[in-house]
């Protein structure tokens, strides 16, 4: 009984161990099984992270995948783990290498946008900062993105910039081709219709707050301007020669008609005439031949109808002939009175065109091409009649400061301003023009050389009283004149040398005075 009760006791123990390894066997299990499932959640994590980069890696982490998840297989997971492993190193140092060269391009990028010109400070800075950024190597792939992203939002700002040209500066090339163009404009003439135009332009052309885009855009209304100009003054001269050629044409074809006319009548003219020669010569063959009296007069009755028939026709083929001269004539006077008109109207146009072309389109005054004309003229004239001429040079003193100070368009005004009352201030006789920028050229005639510094004085004193007022600020313009007279026997540009080098004394003579050479 005891031995019994021993046994089953020990078997109860029994049992009870082998429950307890049962259950122990089961937690190692389920602990196994979930350390397999976690492997191979981060196997798939990392065939995720790998995939695309290498097909064998790819391949072979996937196979491991499955093996894990299957306990038979692990066995067959283990022989594999070292190729595993070398591919993972390789693929590592592939993208080390990748990181490195991604990098470089970056840092060479980045240079090449801090070359951009005119960079705002601002971006030129954070670019600079994330260059110096750049120096440190990237470890992994997520380092690399923002930084991609970075810079291409600084690559952004600088389309952006060029786009919208917000800080496109304007360099000292683009002021000078801007003053060149102005300058340009400022020798050019243009018709009426277009000068409010071409006056604004020059304005902003001259501006502090020029852009780029404005000096481009300003080059290209000029060239349009300019096309369109000549396309009309072609198109006029063409109208205008087509009007003569027609003209002509109808002129040719009308004196070849009554030529023609005239031949065909000389003709019919030439066969009465021998008709009626005939038939006087019949009158008198008549006379001699008979000598009855009444057949006689029958004859002669007879032959002077007949004569009478032939002057007749003679007569009306004379009255058509005087007929078609007087259309001829009428269509022809009418042809000229066409041709007339239309040369006055083209002659007007070229008359306007030239006066255009000789008048400054700021002040209005004469330009300097209408100097050079009205200078031959009085040359001419003082030699014919060897009277005075004198040339005066007049400048603004210090006029770009006025320009500097108050803006190019108050400088345009200035000028405006003093062309007129250097033209009021003259007689008909004499003659001011804008020879360029701030300089006026005054020809003078029939003064004494007592008497010419007391008008170029008062010339000078008539500007400098003018009281201009800019930004509120009264301002004293003053000019300095040089002056000489055409000597006999010298050259009328030798004498305006002699001016000119007048002016450049009274220039050094500290301005605001008249010197006559
Ligand atoms: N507003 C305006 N300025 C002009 C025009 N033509 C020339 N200028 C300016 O005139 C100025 C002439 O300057 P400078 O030659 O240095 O002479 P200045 O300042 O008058 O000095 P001085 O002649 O030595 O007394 C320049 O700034 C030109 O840009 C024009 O049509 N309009």
């Amino acid at each position: 009984m005891n031995d019994d009760s021993s046994t089953v006791s020990q078997i109860g123990l029994l049992k009870q161990k082998l429950q307890a390894t049962k259950t122990a066997l089961e937690e190692i299990n389920e602990d196994r099984n979930s350390k397999l499932m976690a492997l191979s959640q981060f196997i798939t994590q990392m065939s995720l992270a790998c995939k695309g980069h290498n097909l064998e890696l790819d391949n072979k982490l996937a196979k491991l995948r499955v093996n894990i998840g299957n306990f038979e297989h692990l066995d067959e997971v283990l022989p594999e783990l070292p190729e595993i492993e070398r591919l993972l190193k390789s693929q590592y140092h592939i993208i080390t290498t990748k990181l490195e060269q991604g990098r470089t391009g970056l840092t060479n990028f980045s240079r090449e946008l801090l070359r951009v010109n005119n960079l705002p400070e601002k971006l030129s800075r954070e670019i600079s900062i994330f260059r110096q950024e750049l120096s440190k190597p990237f470890h992994s792939i997520w380092e690399y993105i923002p930084r991609v992203e970075q810079l291409i939002g600084y690559y952004e700002q600088v389309l952006l910039k060029r786009q919208h040209g917000e800080t496109l500066e304007i360099l000292p090339i683009h002021r000078q081709l801007s003053q060149e163009l102005a300058q340009l404009i400022s020798d050019i003439e243009f018709p009426k219709s277009q000068r409010e135009q071409v006056l604004r332009l020059k304005e902003r052309l001259s501006s502090e707050t020029l852009q780029v885009e404005e000096l481009l855009g300003a080059y290209q209304t000029i060239l349009r301007l300019l096309l369109e100009n000549i396309a009309r003054e072609k198109s006029a001269s063409q109208e205008f020669l087509q009007t003569l050629n027609d003209a002509l044409t109808s002129v040719r074809d009308i004196v070849s008609e009554s030529f023609s006319q005239t031949q065909q009548s000389q003709k019919l003219k030439q066969q009465l005439n021998l008709e009626i020669n005939s038939q006087v010569d019949n009158v008198l063959g008549s006379i001699d031949e008979i000598d009855e009296l009444l057949q006689l007069k029958q004859k002669i009755t007879e032959h002077m109808s007949a004569l009478q028939n032939s002057l007749a026709r003679k007569e009306a083929l004379e009255q058509r002939e005087v007929a078609l001269l007087q259309k001829s004539v009428n269509t022809l006077r009418k042809e000229l009175a066409e041709l007339s008109a239309e040369t006055l109207s083209y002659k007007e146009r070229l008359f306007e065109q030239q006066k255009i072309n000789q008048l400054d389109s700021l002040t209005q005054l004469p330009n300097r091409a209408a100097l050079d004309e009205r200078m031959e003229q009085e040359f001419r004239r003082i030699q014919h009649n060897e009277s005075a001429l004198w040339i005066a040079i007049a400048d603004i003193d210090h006029f770009k400061s006025i320009n500097d100070s108050f803006g190019h368009s108050t400088g345009d005004k200035t000028l405006q301003v003093i062309a007129m009352a250097l033209k009021n201030s003259l007689r008909d006789t004499e003659f001011v023009a804008r020879y360029g920028g701030e300089e006026f050229v005054l020809l003078i005639p029939d003064v004494s050389t007592k008497d010419i510094t007391q008008l170029l004085n008062r010339v000078r004193e008539k500007i400098k009283n003018i009281p201009f007022k800019f930004k509120n600020q009264r301002i004293t313009v003053t000019l300095s004149i040089g002056a000489a007279q055409v000597l006999n026997g010298e050259h009328i540009l030798d004498t305006f040398e002699r001016a000119d080098a007048a002016l450049y004394k009274a220039k050094h003579e500290s301005r605001d005075r008249v010197i006559i050479d």
